[in-house]
């Protein structure tokens, strides 16, 4: 059987793995200074993924010297030579502590790598299953199933894509392989480039397609072919954005239903010729329905609304921004991210602000003067360094409110827990996955105590009046778009609102992973130890609209947070905590 391997196949079957190994990190990474961000839950997710492949491969590759016995002797010790070399720059690769979470840290790593395998395993896959016997070939098989598919490449491109358009990275950038100077392995391929070109088409983000085109045209040699055939696959692409986003812009009032996936849709063509706009109310039923299957599928919700389709007050109201219903989700989205940019260092000048929010330094002691000694002395952190950030609605930051070690076990106790987020969507009624958020969540349902102390001596509400602490871990890309965390009339809980939120940073975040509050035009960059707490409703129990939020998408590094909701039954007495001006 063995004859059929070539010592250059299998020279490039063990290049292949020792790139593989090169992105290991041993299995327990969690080093002595109590840094645990590179072992957060998504990034674990992918290693031990990729330490289970490389492990398998080992093993084939081990099995393979087996077979060679009897062989050509020369030919048999070059490949024992060569396995032995690929194990030990295996082993010393696992060594290099930090390598993978640093590696994949970087938001162009994952779609390189993915990209990388993806091209090369089809070639060995066949082979080996053609070559193998039944043993092997069950073996192989149960292997590729841990192998990356086409869906982890468009997932890991998805997430260029929305960094690209949400902080405005250049292409030509991207495709030599930088972010904000920073460079990923290599620079990106011509082909690269243009399934990133194609994943920004199929967002219909017409500026992103066109500067990716453009810098893909940048990395042909000379004028050719494929060249040619390049561009006139780009002109067709660019006039199926245009006349979609012509369409789009004649069928809806409001922007709400932007992007889609623009290849599945053949009868959007046709309905694009429709230069009249007549529909009939049939047609206008259609495409409602049309609309909302689209925005499930939707890869980037440019401007899909909030989450809980909340709206904001009535326009006339003198201190908050009056936006008519058709461009209010827009200017949101526009605020957005451009408070998401401001962590980045670029400019950032809006009308969209109301000059109540504030920023003010001072301690806090917690429970006010009546605390008692002995509470004193179990908090040793207290009194809390405390920054107003606005006062309607209230939201304050509490610095170096936790522990490293406690930090720690939150991330670690999260870990296993961490599934994918799921919201409410008022489309369908349903509590399920959404393109509005990635990363993510698991909840700590046993609880915590330390934290839980922590959270009723800085908030002064009870404790025992919350949901299970949850964690979110957001990798490169993961974000949360404008929503907000109360559930509102209609769906209030027995045990009452989100009366507050209290949202822990467990790690500090390279770039972006800001938490901005579009409305307030206000945007609180993550800082380890550090807590945020706002309150959801009015005085009355409804919901404050202006809570709107979102977790901007992390740009460089990872990003894990703990929050705790308290519900509004049980805090009767407790709330207007000491913080406010009118308690
Ligand atoms: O990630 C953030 O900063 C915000 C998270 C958030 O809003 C939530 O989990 O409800
Ligand atoms: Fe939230």
């Amino acid at each position: 059987v063995d004859s059929h391997v070539s010592n250059s196949e299998l020279m490039h079957l063990l290049n292949l793995q020792t790139r593989i190994a090169e992105r290991i990190l041993k299995e327990d990474d969690e080093d002595e200074t109590g840094d645990v961000q590179i072992s957060l839950g998504t990034i674990r997710h992918q290693r031990q993924r990729v330490h289970q492949i490389c492990k398998q491969f080992l093993d084939l590759l081990g099995s393979y010297s087996e077979q060679t016995n009897g062989s050509n002797k020369k030919e048999q010790k070059e490949r024992e030579r060569m396995i032995e070399e690929s194990q030990s720059n295996s082993i010393r690769t696992r060594g290099w502590l930090g390598l993978f979470s640093n590696y994949i840290s970087h938001p162009l790593n994952l779609f390189l790598m993915f990209s990388h395998w993806l091209e090369s395993f089809p070639v060995w896959r066949d082979y080996l299953i053609s070559s193998s016997n039944q043993t092997r070939r069950d073996e192989i098989t149960e292997m590729l199933e841990l192998f990356p598919t086409k869906s982890d490449l468009d997932h890991f491109a998805l997430a260029v894509i929305r960094l690209q358009h949400m902080y405005d990275l250049d292409a030509a950038e991207l495709a030599s392989g930088r972010v904000q100077n920073i460079s990923a392995s290599r620079p990106l391929t011509k082909e690269e480039c243009f399934f990133l070109a194609d994943t920004a088409f199929q967002s219909a983000l017409k500026s992103q397609f066109v500067d990716w085109y453009q810098s893909c045209e940048a990395l042909f040699v000379s004028f050719h072919v494929e060249q040619r055939a390049r561009r006139v696959d780009f002109e067709e692409k660019l006039e199926k954005i245009d006349s979609f986003l012509k369409s789009f812009s004649r069928t809806s009032t409001n922007l709400q239903r932007l992007p889609v996936k623009i290849e599945d849709k053949e009868d959007e063509e046709e309905r694009s010729d429709d230069v009249n706009g007549k529909r009939g109310p049939e047609e206008r039923e259609e495409d409602a329905s049309w609309a909302s299957v689209l925005r499930q599928k939707l890869p980037i919700n440019i401007v899909h609304g909030f989450a809980h389709h909340h709206e904001l007050p009535p326009s006339g109201d003198e201190v908050k921004p009056d936006w008519t219903n058709s461009d209010r989700t827009l200017k949101v989205f526009e605020a957005y991210k451009k408070l998401c940019q401001l962590r980045e260092g670029l400019e950032f000048e809006t009308s969209l602000v109301p000059s109540t929010s504030q920023e003010v330094c001072f301690f806090h002691h917690a429970n006010g003067e009546n605390r008692d000694t002995r509470q004193i002395r179990a908090s040793a952190i207290d009194p809390y360094k405390a920054e107003i950030h606005s006062t309607d609605p209230l939201i304050v930051s509490f610095h170096d409110v936790i522990s490293e070690r406690v930090m720690r076990e939150l991330i670690l106790s999260g870990e296993s827990r961490l599934e994918k987020p799921r919201s409410f969507s008022s489309l369908t009624g349903r509590v399920q996955e959404t393109a509005s958020r990635s990363g993510k969540v698991g909840f700590l349902t046993e609880g915590h105590s330390e934290i839980e102390q922590i959270a009723q001596a800085i908030t002064s509400l009870d404790i025992a009046h919350t949901e299970p602490i949850q964690i979110v871990s957001y990798g490169v890309g993961g974000h949360y778009e404008p929503h907000v965390d109360y559930f509102g009339e209609s769906l209030v809980p027995s045990d009452g609102d989100r009366l507050a939120t209290l949202l822990f940073y467990l790690n500090d975040v390279q770039g972006g992973g800001s938490t901005v509050f579009p409305t307030l035009g206000l945007a609180i960059p993550p800082r380890k130890g550090s807590a945020l707490l706002w309150y959801n409703l009015y005085k009355n129990g409804q919901g404050d609209p202006y809570t709107l939020h979102s977790g901007c998408p992390v740009l460089l590094g990872s990003k894990t947070i703990a929050n705790i909701w308290f519900r509004s039954h049980g805090q009767e007495f407790r709330r207007p905590c000491a913080l406010d001006p009118e308690a």
